[in-house]
């Protein structure tokens, strides 16, 4: 069942009763004039991993922003294992959009992760044997330790990827908001990064809200697709929700969505913010 307000369905949310993460209530999200999207009621569970959808412009990092406490909703309740969102809140793991980092800049892999390990939590003494050992372990986990000595604007969009992965782990966040990590990566090391997520909600049970304007590559991960679109959204799995009626009324124009080998290939999606109306988007 798909909703556009209102409780989620439990045949869309993952088995059994895991305790909430994040819940959204009625929420509403205003830029000066503009909301972005209203009404929106969103649980996320332990270990769940869901997609985030929708053209540029619709609100989707900004819904991100939101959850990490650095813009308030401006309608609704937003709760973070049950408090309220604060700037800087341990239980969250953030990994932005990418930016390009200058070739000369002096911060090394290891550096970039030492900032995300919070000491104090870990009970580890600044420059001490355990936070070291908290910083290599971190960048072993992401495939990154051969390089966590090498300055940041050396390594390859992929390999700086990795490192941001292991920053936003740093200190085992409940949950973890990945904002278009796969972003100019080779398929190859889309897989890689993909691989990497699921293993650690799976070991971890940490759970995924993950900005995309690719499904395809995280389809086998996804449990629900959060899609916004021109101030509306529709959650529910992806079968329920890549369908050419319900993207058609979303977009408010007609929008084919086809299956083909286990991925979607969605033709025209008639709207201002789109970027590529006349070729179609990549799911
Ligand atoms: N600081 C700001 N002040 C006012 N409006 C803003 C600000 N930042 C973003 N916006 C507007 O909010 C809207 C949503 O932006 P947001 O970045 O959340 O979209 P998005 O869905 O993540 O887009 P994209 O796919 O391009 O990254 C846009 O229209 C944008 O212009």
């Amino acid at each position: 069942m798909i909703e556009q307000s209102g409780t989620i369905a439990s045949q869309a949310a993952p088995a059994g009763r895991t305790p909430v993460v994040l819940s959204l209530t009625d929420a509403e999200l205003r830029r000066g004039e503009r909301v972005l999207w209203s009404g929106l009621d969103l649980e996320l569970r332990r270990g769940e991993f869901i997609a985030v959808l929708g053209p540029n412009g619709s609100g989707k990092t900004s819904l991100l922003h939101a959850i990490l406490g650095q813009l308030p909703l401006s309608a609704g309740a937003l709760l973070i294992d049950g408090r309220a969102p604060r700037r800087g809140s341990d239980l969250i793991g953030y990994i932005p959009q990418q930016r390009a980092l200058a070739p000369h800049t002096p911060l090394r892999a290891r550096d970039l992760v030492r900032l995300g390990v919070d000491g104090h939590r870990w009970g580890l003494p600044l420059g001490g044997k355990g936070l070291r050992r908290r910083i290599d372990d971190l960048l072993t986990e992401v495939g990154a330790h051969e390089y966590a000595d090498m300055p940041l604007g050396l390594l390859s969009g992929g390999e700086q990827q990795r490192v941001r992965i292991a920053q936003a782990l740093a200190t085992d966040p409940a949950l973890l908001l990945c904002d278009e990590p796969l972003l100019s990566l080779d398929p190859h090391h889309q897989h890689a990064i993909v691989d990497l997520l699921d293993r650690r909600r799976r070991a971890h049970g940490t759970a995924v809200l993950f900005v995309t304007h690719e499904l395809n590559p995280v389809l086998p991960l996804v449990d629900r697709v959060l899609y916004l679109a021109g101030g509306r959204f529709r959650v529910g799995t992806p079968d329920e929700v890549m369908r050419s009626s319900v993207l058609s009324e979303l977009y408010g124009g007609l929008v084919e969505v086809i299956r083909a080998r286990g991925r979607y290939v969605i033709v025209g999606a008639p709207t201002p913010h789109h970027p590529d109306p006349a070729g179609g988007v990549q799911p």
